[in-house]
């Protein structure tokens, strides 16, 4: 699939969600340069809403105002995920076809089980408090 992604800060999340996607064997459109997650969300929400894209995935500190912006664009519903439930319910309940993901705040193999099951609709049911412990565990700051 084609996948639009943007996020406005790089670390090891990001890296791992991104190289989840090319490995996954997604075209990754990269629809702005721009570290202002305002511009990035829309950007990202356009492009899915033009149909350039058949999914959107934006990250930035809080998930929060990627979405906010992504859902200001007509015919984006974008979902903020922090776990593979609600990324599940995002797909089945709520049609959404933005993910936005805290790089802050998920484990980088959290994030990419987030976005596998969002991309693939497929419901999972993980031990959720694994991700606590994994960000527990980081070296880099998450707060
Ligand atoms: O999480 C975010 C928005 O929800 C941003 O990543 C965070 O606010 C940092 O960006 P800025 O310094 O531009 O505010």
């Amino acid at each position: 699939m084609k996948i639009a992604f943007a996020a406005d800060d790089r670390n090891s999340t990001t890296d791992a969600v991104r190289a989840f996607l090319a490995e996954a064997g997604h075209e990754v459109l990269l629809p702005v340069t721009s570290e202002a997650w305002p511009e990035l969300g829309a950007a990202v929400g356009k492009a899915v809403a033009d149909g350039e894209a058949d999914y959107g995935v934006v990250m930035c500190w809080t998930g929060t105002g990627t979405a906010i912006a992504a859902n200001k664009v007509p015919g984006v519903r974008a979902a903020l995920a922090w776990d593979t439930w609600i990324a599940a319910g995002a797909r089945k309940w709520n049609d959404a076809n933005v993910l936005a993901l805290s790089l802050k705040r998920l484990a980088p193999d959290v994030a990419v089980e987030i976005t596998d099951v969002f991309l693939s609709g497929i419901a999972a049911d993980p031990d959720e408090s694994a991700n606590i412990a994994r960000l527990g565990e980081m070296d880099e700051p998450r707060r």
